[in-house]
């Protein structure tokens, strides 16, 4: 039987949790199968847990899109890019792939360390990867440096920040409010070009919810491949997100990741939609 064929062009995450780990552990969970191009292998101090990134050299990043794109694929995902010649390299891979089904999930950081890559990315980004975007998945912070409007703090700041990131070519934009925004469910913003969406599900108290980010993206690009709309494919993927976090665990005294087998397992939390 032939499986629907996933891309990412992520980063290693050692320890598991994110990165393009969490991405072959998803697509896996949604029964397509996975490549990846790795861009950075991320590693982390024993003693205090603080991320070491190391770039992979940009010859052997387009040699392994040569060769996932000879396959011939049905989505593709960007994560950890790092440096704009990866991000420049990265979008002539996806307008040379032949699919549509493209999520851009914009890594400026991540969760626990307060250093952003490399802020010189995010006009790189806008310039090569949000116009090839069927959907891009920020957080609030990355959402604020896409749209230059500054972290929103409001369901009305993440509506002006959406169709800020809408304009510069993105069809569809779903910002995450996460933890960080301050209202009592987890609530996502979709935004289709013409239509805003809450997504919302129950906040889990636990901080076990690394990876969380590229589990949902990986989540919407497994579903674009097979066949779903990007609206359905956002909300399955917060329902697959949320088992996720909910069922969190510590893997060692630093960092607890998602748990990206949940929802097959235990079923996932209700997720409510609310057009706004
Ligand atoms: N504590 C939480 N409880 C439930 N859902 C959460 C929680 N934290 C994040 N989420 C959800 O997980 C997904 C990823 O969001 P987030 O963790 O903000 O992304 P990132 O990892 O990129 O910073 C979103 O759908 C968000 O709403
Ligand atoms: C390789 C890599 N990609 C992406 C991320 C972002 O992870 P998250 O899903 O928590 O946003 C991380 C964070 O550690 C990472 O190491
Ligand atoms: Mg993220």
């Amino acid at each position: 039987m032939a499986l629907k064929k996933t891309l990412t062009i992520a980063g290693s995450d050692t320890s598991g949790g994110a990165g393009m780990q969490a991405d072959l552990k998803t697509f896996q969970e949604h029964g397509t199968y996975g490549m990846v191009a790795l861009t950075v292998v991320v590693t982390m101090d024993p003693n205090g847990w603080s991320h070491n990134v190391t770039p992979l050299p940009t010859e052997l990043l387009q040699k392994q899109i040569d060769t996932a794109l000879s396959t011939g694929i049905d989505a593709v995902k960007t994560g950890m890019l790092s440096t704009e010649e990866i991000i420049r390299i990265a979008g002539d891979a996806i307008a040379k792939s032949g699919t549509t089904n493209v999520v851009i999930d914009p890594v400026m950081i991540c969760k626990g360390d307060d250093e952003v890559l490399n802020p010189g990315n995010t006009d790189a980004m806008v310039k090569y990867l949000l116009p090839l975007a069927a959907v891009t998945t920020p957080n609030l912070f990355e959402a604020g440096q896409l749209a230059g409007t500054g972290t929103p703090k409001t369901i009305d700041d993440m509506k002006v920040a959406a169709r800020k990131i809408h304009e510069l070519g993105a069809k569809a934009v779903v910002i995450k409010g996460g933890k960080a925004l301050a209202t009592e469910k987890a609530t996502d913003l979709f935004f289709d070009g013409e239509t805003f969406y809450l997504l919302e599900s129950d906040k889990v108290a636990s901080t076990y919810n690394h990876g969380a980010g590229c589990t949902f993206a990986a989540s919407v690009t497994a579903n674009l491949a097979n066949g779903l709309t990007v609206k359905e494919a956002v909300i399955e993927a917060k329902e697959f997100v949320s088992a996720a976090i909910a069922n969190g665990w510590a893997l060692n005294d630093y960092v607890g990741p998602v748990m990206h087998g949940a929802k097959s397992r235990f079923g996932a939390p209700e997720v409510t939609v609310t057009e706004i």
